[in-house]
């Protein structure tokens, strides 16, 4: 199938992010066709996760401007270059910022989700050819983000960056699939694999972290304790499954420790602890509130460029294990059909995730509702 735009650039909106900490300037831009390998794809919705604003505030190693921001979406195939053949066009897709080639060192090993087809020029922003699709009217170029750059209505990625899926699934809902619900299922079902009457906790009651929650309670744990310095998330811990919340501000006894109490509550510490903060002292708390012996600490949340994570060695000397993921450990292009089934079904909370929906010109909007404690996600129409 041809359109009147296969094989020519498009002019079309995008939010371009100029320079860190700034807000971003909705313009059109052009995208270039795709190349060899290499898919367009028109963008129907995407969605705001916290690892867009930290690499708009410039904390990001890799951040690079100008930018175009943007990874948790879904869309349709407009054209894709010579040599693809997982998509067509009309396939109705959800992008991948973890690409699944499936024939390199990594994909090969069965040990990991990660892929290295495409990860080095990712980090680099553009595409596997060392250059980018993106120009803005005075012909500047702009580097893509994570593969996905979501933020623009038409994008370019590589086809190990993205799945098609059942085009039942309402695009709208299920571009959230596309980042945080996966990454917190997934590191609850997957990485961790928690099994029936484990203890967990979880820091940061985020959509990554309620995601935790729902994996958790998936799998029958015992306690699911979240704990989260904004009060106002009690409501939504309990309503994804959490059995306890303790905010570490205000439900501290004198003189104790949020590694203390949830000591004592576990008799001994957790089996699975998660950090979906990114804040470092909190990885230190996830990973010291682990039981001795055995108990395994999931690092989810992305920190700060420069910052370090610290802790006694002794730690590890009694057995306590520390590990972390990206995607939860999903493989995005064999396993994503699998939980939109499980979404369609039922199994999987995707709705209840998103509290706020704006057009894609509040853009900017949207960044601010991410810092109100309010807003788990924002659903951007292009509409
Ligand atoms: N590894 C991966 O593949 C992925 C990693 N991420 C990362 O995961 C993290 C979570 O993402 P997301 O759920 O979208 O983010 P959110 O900001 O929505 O969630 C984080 C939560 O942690 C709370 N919090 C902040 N400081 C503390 C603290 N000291 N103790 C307890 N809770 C605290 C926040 O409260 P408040 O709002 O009041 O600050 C907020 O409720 C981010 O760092 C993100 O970059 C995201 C997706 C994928
Ligand atoms: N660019 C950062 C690293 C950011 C990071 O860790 N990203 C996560 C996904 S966060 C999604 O919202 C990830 O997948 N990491 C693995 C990877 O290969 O990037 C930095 O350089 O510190
Ligand atoms: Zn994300
Ligand atoms: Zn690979």
């Amino acid at each position: 199938m041809s359109s009147s735009t296969t094989g020519k650039p498009i002019e079309c909106t995008a939010a371009v992010a100029y320079e860190p900490n700034k807000p971003l300037t909705i313009e059109k831009i052009f995208v270039d066709p795709p190349k060899s390998h290499e898919v367009r794809v028109k963008v129907k919705y995407v969605a705001l996760c916290h690892t867009d604003a930290y690499t708009l505030s410039g904390a990001d190693p890799e951040g690079l401007f100008p930018c175009v921001l943007g990874h948790e979406c879904a869309g349709i195939v407009e054209s894709i270059g010579p040599n693809v053949t997982n998509v067509k066009v009309g396939d109705h897709v959800i992008l991948l910022y973890t690409a699944e080639c499936g024939e390199c060192k990594l994909c090969k090993s069965g040990k990991t989700n990660l892929c290295n087809s495409v990860r080095a020029t990712q980090g680099k922003g553009v595409m596997p050819d060392g250059t980018s699709r993106f120009h803005d009217k005075n012909g500047k170029t702009l580097y893509h983000f994570m593969g996905c750059s979501g933020f623009s209505e038409y994008t370019v990625v590589a086809d190990v960056s993205l799945v098609a899926i059942d085009p039942q699934a309402p695009l709208d809902k299920v571009c959230l699939l596309g980042c945080g619900i996966t990454t917190g299922f997934g590191a609850a079902i997957k990485t961790a694999n928690v099994q029936k009457g484990d203890n967990v906790v979880i820091f940061g009651a985020g959509a990554v972290g309620l995601s935790v929650v729902q994996g958790a309670k998936l799998r029958k744990a015992g306690k699911i304790i979240v704990v989260d310095v904004n009060a106002n998330k009690k409501n939504w811990a309990t309503q994804f499954g959490s059995t306890d919340f303790i905010n570490p501000n205000t439900d501290l006894k004198k003189g104790q420790t949020i590694v203390d109490k949830i000591v004592e509550m576990t008799d001994g510490g957790v089996d699975y602890s998660f950090d979906c903060t990114g804040n470092v002292k909190v990885m230190r708390d996830a990973f010291e509130c682990c039981h001795k012996g055995w108990g395994k600490c999931v690092l989810i949340g992305v920190a700060a460029s420069g910052q370090e994570f610290s802790t006694r060695p002794f730690h590890f000397i009694i057995g306590k294990v520390c590990t972390g993921c990206a995607f939860g450990g999903f493989h995005g292009r064999s396993e994503m059909g699998g939980l939109i089934k499980d979404y369609q079904e039922g199994k999987l909370k995707v709705d209840e995730f998103i509290t706020h929906r704006r057009s894609f010109d509040e853009i900017n909007t949207a960044f601010e509702d991410l810092h109100t404690g309010e807003c788990l996600r924002t659903v951007l129409n292009y509409d």
